[in-house]
């Protein structure tokens, strides 16, 4: 494989116009050379753009749809049904978010979404995990935990071609990641009709915090990457894909060379649109720290170690606002 530095050269020279796919197919092959070349087209797709699309994931297309039409059941509720669990009550960012309450670029006004917020299932109410808020239909608690297990699951096997694909040991994030905090949203954007004010959007320009997010998209188009060159890149919905992008703790871990790239996402496509992304990062207590692969001396190390819990939890106190009890 090629060194990580001399591809993160090779990828500064160059800019992408599309996005890659990458098939899962062999992600958990007994044959080593199999699970080396997927972690391969991921090294490729992280230094150069950032994201990828990947196929033959495993998570069974039944599951997706079972949690999605509860999300859409959830948000069809009354507003004053889903601000019984605003995000807002919550000790460890879990609940409901209502549009335009977030905003994750500040020359913006707002971002035109809802969403709803959870994590793994726990009594404890430590740092960022910590008991879920469920909605009061029961319904939707059964949907939703079994997709979450589902991408979940993807995402451990995503860590272990991560770690491939970074010249590390395979299992480097297991002991990492054993009680991590993921959290997943379910989100729904309302068309934007009309002369559409560049100040709203479904969520405006960001990056994310964790390591890596795992995207489920419906089939309306929204989403959009920024390249190098400045253009904004659809990232089309592809059947039955998820979409897969490099966070900003992973961006530290690999000293910018896998590349948290900015996005956004406006909806103008005149119907609804549903989203559902999966916020992948290690355990609280993890220092994250530019690793060897990374550094040479011509390419210190750019960022100082943090805490990743610490990291995460200021930025979503940010986004969010102070906690109201
Ligand atoms: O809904 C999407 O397509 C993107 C969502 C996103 O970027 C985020 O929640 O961080
Ligand atoms: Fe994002």
């Amino acid at each position: 494989m090629s060194s990580l530095i001399s591809l993160a050269d090779e990828a500064k020279a160059t800019s992408f116009d599309q996005i890659p796919v990458v098939d899962l197919s062999n992600a958990n092959s007994p044959n080593l050379e199999a699970r080396r070349a997927i972690a391969q087209a991921i090294k490729e797709a992280c230094t150069k753009v950032g994201f990828f699309y990947v196929k033959n994931h495993g998570v069974s297309a039944s599951l997706v749809e079972t949690a999605f039409a509860a999300g859409k059941n959830f948000f069809d509720l009354p507003i004053d049904e889903k601000m019984k669990i605003d995000i807002r009550k919550s000790p460890n960012f879990k609940g409901y978010t209502a549009l335009l309450s977030e905003n994750a670029d500040p020359e913006n006004r707002g971002d035109l979404h809802e969403g709803f917020d959870m994590g793994p299932e726990s009594d404890e109410n430590i740092a960022m995990s910590g008991s879920n808020v469920w909605p009061a239909d029961p319904g939707f608690r059964e949907a939703v935990l079994p997709y979450y297990d589902a991408v979940l699951d993807l995402g451990r096997t995503l860590f272990r071609l991560f770690a491939l694909a970074l010249e590390l040991p395979e299992d480097f994030f297991a002991d990492k990641t054993t009680q991590s905090a993921a959290i997943m949203r379910l989100l729904h954007y309302p068309p934007q009709t009309g002369v559409v004010d560049d100040r709203v959007q479904g969520i405006g320009a960001h990056s994310d915090y964790e390591c890596f997010t795992i995207l489920r998209q419906d089939t309306v188009p929204a989403l959009q990457v920024l390249n190098n060159s400045g253009k904004w890149i659809d990232a089309t919905p592809m059947p039955d894909t998820f979409v897969v992008n490099v966070g900003d703790q992973l961006a530290r871990w690999t000293n910018d060379i896998f590349k948290s790239t900015v996005h956004r996402a406006i909806n103008r496509s005149g119907v609804t649109r549903y989203s559902s992304p999966l916020f992948f990062g290690t355990d609280y207590n993890v220092v994250v720290e530019a690793l060897p692969t990374c550094v040479s001396p011509e390419r210190p190390s750019k960022y100082e170690p943090v805490l990743a819990g610490d990291y995460v939890k200021a930025k979503l106190e940010e986004s969010y606002g102070h906690v109201e009890k």
